[in-house]
């Protein structure tokens, strides 16, 4: 497998609408690396839908290169799309079947060996339920289901647009645990969301768009920085500022606690048990995405612009 998984350069689509043509994805440059789940994190109207249906050949970019597993598509798209599977709409399943059912069918219909939908049921933790009919399946299940569909063709690749879209916190737990569990088995997840905490406990990888523009990318643990600031617990928040303030610490009260801005958390212990003050508590405050992606986007509340709009 290539070391990117999803590659694309300069990928950009203007749509031509009554007020002039705007700007879905502004020449994006996405690296996905193979293995593990990469979030594909921006607000509504951001373009990830729009990226993700180019990728998958359901629309035409207006310039730009796409691979999809080291093959440039659209032109190689029937020699990869076996090995990539995409829940970009609710599929649709007989509502009077039971999941199994629907799934055989679907099995049969692209010659998938039965063998497949029994692990394909297990993956996505419909084990004892796949039986159900469908119309008694939750947002969840139905969810589940469909990632399982995809997952028939036993795909190196899975592009997930918004899969916990609609669903309760019960859910997006279930759809959570299935994204984990096929990261671990070597699937390489793209997982578009503007759910951030959600992503953030399951990505390993991510990229924030804005305006169709690539805003920041790589491991959650870069995006997310290291944080100088430290919440100090000790008994006397005033003295303890005042021993870090001689020291050049600069540390201020908060919340019956210091916050301490310093990138030698070590010094801090030595110079408060110095002056006899014992720290119960020393944690770095660390952002999380859901805060970068906010300042990230933070103007991001128009949709997309027009190409005058752009160029300004
Ligand atoms: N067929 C179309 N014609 C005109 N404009 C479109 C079309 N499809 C998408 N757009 C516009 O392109 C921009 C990007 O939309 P897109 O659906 O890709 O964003 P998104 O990040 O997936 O948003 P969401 O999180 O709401 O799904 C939006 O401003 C949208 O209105």
């Amino acid at each position: 497998m290539p070391d990117l998984a999803i590659e694309t350069q300069g990928l950009r689509k203007e749509f031509r609408t009554r007020r002039g043509l705007r700007v879905a994805v502004a020449d994006l440059d996405l690296a996905v690396p193979a293995g593990g789940v990469h979030g594909f994190l921006g607000p509504n109207g951001s373009g990830k839908t729009t990226t993700i249906r180019m990728l998958l050949g359901l629309a035409r970019p207006t310039r730009g290169t796409m691979r999809l597993l080291g093959h440039p598509v659209p032109e190689q798209l029937p020699d990869v799309v076996d090995r990539v599977g995409a829940v970009v709409e609710s599929p649709k399943f007989s509502p009077n079947l039971s999941g199994r059912q629907n799934l055989l069918l679907l099995a049969r219909s692209i010659d998938v060996p039965d063998s497949r939908v029994d692990a394909a049921v297990e993956t996505v933790g419909l084990t004892g339920r796949d039986r159900d009919r469908y119309r008694a399946y939750s947002l969840g299940m139905k969810q589940r289901l469909a990632i399982a569909a995809t997952l028939l063709k036993d795909p190196a690749l899975l592009i997930l647009d918004e899969p916990t879209n609609g669903l309760d916190p019960a859910g997006i737990r279930e759809i959570r645990e299935t994204i984990r569990g096929l990261g671990e088995a070597g699937v390489t997840v793209l997982l578009s969301s503007h759910i951030l905490a959600e992503v953030q406990q399951v990505c390993t990888s991510a990229t924030i768009v804005g305006h169709g523009r690539l805003l920041a990318s790589g491991t959650v643990e870069d995006l997310l920085g290291s944080s100088t600031t430290h919440r100090v617990v000790v008994p006397d928040p005033a003295a303890a500022s005042a021993v870090l303030a001689a020291a050049g610490v600069p540390a201020t009260a908060a919340d019956g606690a210091l916050r301490v801005e310093t990138d030698d958390p070590a010094a801090v212990t030595r110079l408060l048990a110095a002056a006899d003050i014992w720290l119960t508590e020393l944690v770095p405050l660390r952002p999380d995405l859901e805060s970068i992606f906010l300042q990230l986007t933070a103007d991001d509340t128009l949709g997309s612009p027009t190409v005058e709009e752009e160029a300004r």
